[in-house]
This record gives C-alpha cells, structure tokens and sequence, in this order.
C-alpha cells in the first residue's frame, strides 16, 4: 500500500470539493490586477502585503471575525468582467489540486453595487465556471446563496433567478452567512420557494449555532446536504434523524477550527461521525481566507487523525455520491475517480 502521507500521492489524489465559496477564493495576484483595472486604491501593492487583508490568523476567534475578511474581497467582484475571470481562476486552482469536480458557490446579491442584476452575475459565475470547465477539464457546478442577513425578499430574488439556470450551470441554492444572529427559521418562505420550482438546497448549519439548526435545515427547509455540522454532535436524536436520513455533511476542518465551531482539534467530532455512519464529506470552504486547499484538507486529516488510505478514499468518494449531479454523469465521474485510483494503487 502506498504512503498516503505522502504529499505526492494526496496531491495526485483524484478529489472533489463540494463547499466552495467563489469570494473565498480569488487569489491575491488577481486582486492586485482587479484594483488597477478598476482604479481601486488598495492598502499594499504587493502580493504578500495583501495575504493578511484576505486572510484570517492564528487569533480568529469566531464565525463573524472570519466574515469580516469577505468584505475586502468583494469590493472587486462588481463587473462582469471580475466575476467570470474569478470564476475561471476558481475552477484553474481546482484543477492544479486534481479536482475532478466542484461546486463554486457565491452570493450573488454581493456582486450588484455596480448595477448587475442577480441573474447576470450568475450568467457571467456560469461563464467562468463553464471555461474553466473546458479549458481544465474539471466537471463543474454552481450554488447560488441566499444571505442570512439579507431581507426575504432579496433572498427569493436569487431563488427565482437561480431557478433559471437549473440544468444551465446552476445545481442547488444555499444559505450562508452570520449563523448565531439569524435562525434559519426566518428563512422558510425563502425556501418553500426553491422546493416549489424543485432545486436542491443545502444549508450552512450547526456552524456557529447549535444542532436545532441542522434540524430546522432539514426538516423546514428541506436540506439535502448540510454544510459543515460540526455541532450536530449536540443532539443525539437529530443526530440519527440526519444518519437515518443519509444527509451528507459538508464539513471544512481548517476553516471550522478558524471560526470556532469547535474549541479545537481533540474536538472535532470527524471520526466520530464515520464511526457512526454519518454521511462526512471533506472541502475547503474559502481557500483565500483559511489558507488552505483540497490536498492540505486531506493532509491535515491524515496527521491530525490517522486516517489510512481506505478512510481517505471513502471520504473523497462520500463527496462524490453527494454532488449535486445527475445520475448518468455521477456514474461517469465515479468511474473515472475509480480507474485513476487503481492506476494510483489505492483502490485494492
Ligand atoms: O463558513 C461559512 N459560514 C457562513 N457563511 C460563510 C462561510 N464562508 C463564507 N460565508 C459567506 O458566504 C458569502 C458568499 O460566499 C461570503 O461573502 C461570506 O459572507
Ligand atoms: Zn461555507
């Protein structure tokens, strides 16, 4: 059996990430070029000046703090032009860490102080995505995200928008945003909507607020997925409703650890999970502001938790039956990961 710890072979892994935020993860260089472009003064001129503007540190101490580092980042996400090269860029990285498929997800109702309208700046994200697609050769699909701090009313604007792209780019509807000040229960008119015109949703929940919200995800709004659930291990009983359920988890460890979803590593509830049958996917979240990327996801877990290479690959193709697919397609995508895992020899 080969050394999974081996940076070469986690690397050269066939992966997917399914919880990937498009202003999360532009990289400093293209803002540096975005800024003159746009004659937006910025606070530095070089690239490794910029990395604490868009990063978060060894002291972030919560969810909100980790917000706060998006704000630099879509000041320059306002044209047409700027999202579908970042969108490009995103699917480019990807594919520099042998993503075979990913879900970018963005908000769009963050990317209109220029004038677009919600369904052009997810025209120009499924743009971008579509020739990274082409020119990488990485599948790819695109999650709009209503905004926990943002009325019903502009939330419904980006469901029925995103309804229009269904089948065109766009595979489900999110919500994201400050977890412990605005309960999903506000959030049901918003998406009894997307159930209505039949998209896929997943929620961030069970992040910075506690295990009713996985619940209320599930139950009231009708989550399929669930982005991280780090706090799920707070209830049994919704626990086993999300098992019962095969819910799979989109879980982010580097960033979970910067927001404080929990205290730290000893308690990151991720073997626990497995052991206990829950569905456990593993992605990056933001890549500009945790620092991160798919291999390192994958490295960290391997030190931090001892997981073998059979645990591994269970992960990586956990994320593969969760994409938001069709059948005939996700068949193909797990057939190709398959072969290139044999020819890795980590299939035996
Ligand atoms: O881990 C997270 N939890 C909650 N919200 C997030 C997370 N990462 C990013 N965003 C939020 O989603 C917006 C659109 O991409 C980002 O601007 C940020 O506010
Ligand atoms: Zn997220």
């Amino acid at each position: 059996m080969n050394n999974i710890r081996a940076n070469d072979l986690l690397a050269r892994l066939p992966k997917v990430d399914l919880h990937l935020h498009l202003d999360g993860s532009v990289k400093p260089e293209t803002i540096l070029d975005l800024a003159r472009r746009q004659g937006i003064e910025l606070p530095v001129y070089d690239k490794d000046g910029l990395i604490p503007h868009m990063r978060v540190g060894e002291e972030c101490g919560s969810l909100i703090e980790y917000l706060s580092k998006f704000d630099f980042t879509t000041r320059f996400l306002q044209s047409a032009e700027a999202l579908e090269r970042v969108a490009y860029e995103v699917v480019e990285q990807s594919a520099e860490h042998n993503c075979r498929y990913v879900e970018v997800r963005f908000a769009p109702q963050l990317h209109r102080n220029n004038g677009l309208t919600v369904e052009e700046t997810i025209r120009h994200v499924v743009e971008g995505v579509k020739r990274g697609q082409r020119d990488f050769g990485v599948r790819v699909g695109v999650i709009a995200i209503c905004m926990r701090n943002h009325s019903c009313e502009s939330n419904l604007e980006v469901i029925e928008a995103a309804a229009k792209y269904v089948g065109k780019g766009i595979v489900a509807v999110d919500l994201a945003g400050d977890e412990a000040s605005y309960p999903p229960e506000c959030f049901r008119e918003v998406f009894a909507e997307s159930g209505r015109l039949g998209i896929p949703v997943t929620i961030h929940a069970g992040e910075a607020a506690g295990a009713m919200n996985v619940y209320e995800a599930v139950t009231n709004l009708g989550a399929v997925r669930i982005g991280h659930g780090v706090r799920l291990k707070e209830s049994r009983s919704i626990l086993e409703m999300v098992k019962d359920r095969r819910i799979p988890l989109e879980m982010c460890p580097i960033s979970n650890i910067q927001t404080k979803a929990v205290s730290g590593w000893e308690a990151y509830p991720i073997r626990e999970y497995l052991e206990q049958g829950l569905v456990v996917t593993i992605n990056t979240d933001n890549p500009s502001v945790s620092g991160t990327n798919i291999t390192n996801e994958y490295r960290v877990l391997a030190d931090r938790f001892g997981f073998t290479t059979p645990e591994l690959v269970k992960l990586i193709m956990n994320g593969v039956d969760a994409a938001f697919m069709e059948d005939h397609d996700k068949l193909s995508l797990r057939r190709e990961m398959e072969e290139e895992m044999s020819s890795l020899g980590v299939l035996n």
